[in-house]
């Protein structure tokens, strides 16, 4: 790739990197189009009749025939939670460990994941066959620990449910000590610590947050995601996103780790306006980045790689070294 080919795609990354910070991440907002299936005429039942009603009684119509297009939506996201997780149950259980192997070094091995110094993850549940956080958890938390700076220091939040509204939090924990088993059997922080302090929540935190490792049933490679069905997860990442846009912050990285068998064809996972789209897939193969902040991630990381390997090439003038600083430079403040 050459230095000039890099700045004209770079400048349309920008471009639709700006497009993304102006609109939160959610389908509603970032879709051009509404997905085929919000369009089809199975979600649209009583849509040939809406001509013929009276102008009163439109909106209670209309009302009810949104609401008929949600529970079809409802239903064919729950028949989908059931083929996954029957396809979950059967998966090989030498391929899962491998699977959480691989998706593990690749996320210990990302830029992204070695700069970031805030993030909030989840405790991976092997009964419900999520992809295992323990390793990179631990990394996470050995740093703490050792305050060994042989990668950033980093303040590790993990979700806490607090009611069945949807309502879920992210709390500090510095040590997999700080977490006890829920109802559901997923270990979580209690609210105070050993000494009786509150645990600080994300949400009421000085400093942001760069990343989130999400869980999921299911996911395509245009950013759907379908979770277990609570609305904890997308009801959080909304409040973030706002928090992070009223803050001025830099939105994180949402960032889904996915078995290969959980990463489904495009359009087939339904979604609502409230459903939150993810930045970039880990699978076993490696980082799917999806969004322009993700490719841009993805892009600086091959640069500065390139950057590296081009410093040392015999002949390279300084005027070529300084212009590769300089992208380099550029694409750091970036993102
Ligand atoms: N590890 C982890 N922690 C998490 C979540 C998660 O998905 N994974 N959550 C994400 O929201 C929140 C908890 N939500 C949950 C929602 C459903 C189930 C669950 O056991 N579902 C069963 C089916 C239950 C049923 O339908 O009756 C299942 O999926 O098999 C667990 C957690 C917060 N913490
Ligand atoms: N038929 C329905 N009509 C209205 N709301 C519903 C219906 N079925 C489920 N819900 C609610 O919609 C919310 C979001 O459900 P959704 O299927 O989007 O969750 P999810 O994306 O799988 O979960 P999460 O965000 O935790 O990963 C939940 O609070 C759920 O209780």
């Amino acid at each position: 790739m050459t230095i000039i080919g890099l700045t004209k795609r770079a400048r349309k990354l920008v471009v639709a990197a700006e497009r993304l910070m102006i609109h939160p991440r959610t389908l509603a907002t970032t879709a051009a189009s509404p997905p085929s299936f919000l369009t089809t005429r199975v979600l649209y039942p009583h849509s040939s009749s809406l001509n013929l009603c009276h102008s009163a009684s439109l909106n209670f119509t209309t009302m009810n025939t949104n609401t008929t297009r949600l529970d079809t939506i409802f239903k064919q996201k729950k028949f989908l939670r059931s083929k996954v997780r029957k396809d979950l149950r059967s998966m090989d259980p030498t391929l899962r460990s491998q699977e959480d192997d691989a998706i593990q070094s690749v996320i210990l091995e990302a830029p992204w994941f070695k700069s970031c110094k805030g993030l909030c993850a989840y405790i991976s549940c092997s009964a419900l066959r999520e992809v295992d956080t323990s390793k990179v958890l631990s990394e996470i938390l050995k740093n703490t620990d050792r305050d060994d700076h042989s990668q950033v220091s980093k303040k590790l939040y993990v979700p806490r449910v607090e009611d069945k509204n949807s309502h879920m939090r992210m709390l500090n924990i510095s040590s997999m000590n700080d977490l006890i088993a829920n109802t559901m059997d997923i270990l979580e922080p209690a609210p105070v610590d050993a000494e009786g302090n509150e645990r600080q929540d994300v949400l009421f935190a000085d400093e942001p947050v760069d990343l989130f490792l999400l869980p999921g049933l299911a996911f395509d490679k245009s950013g759907r995601r379908l979770g277990r069905g609570g609305g904890y997860y997308d009801t959080f990442l909304i409040k973030y996103q706002e928090l992070a846009k009223a803050r001025n912050w830099k939105r994180p990285l949402f960032v889904a780790l996915s078995y290969s068998l959980q990463i489904l064809d495009e359009n087939v996972i339904p979604m609502t306006p409230n459903d939150v789209l993810v930045d970039a897939l880990v699978s076993s193969s490696g980082v799917i980045p999806i969004s322009s902040a993700a490719q841009m991630v993805s892009l600086a990381a091959k640069f500065s790689l390139h950057r590296n390997i081009q410093c040392f090439v015999p002949g390279r003038t300084s005027r070529e070294v300084k212009l590769a600083d300089d992208i380099a430079m550029w694409l750091d403040w970036l993102i």
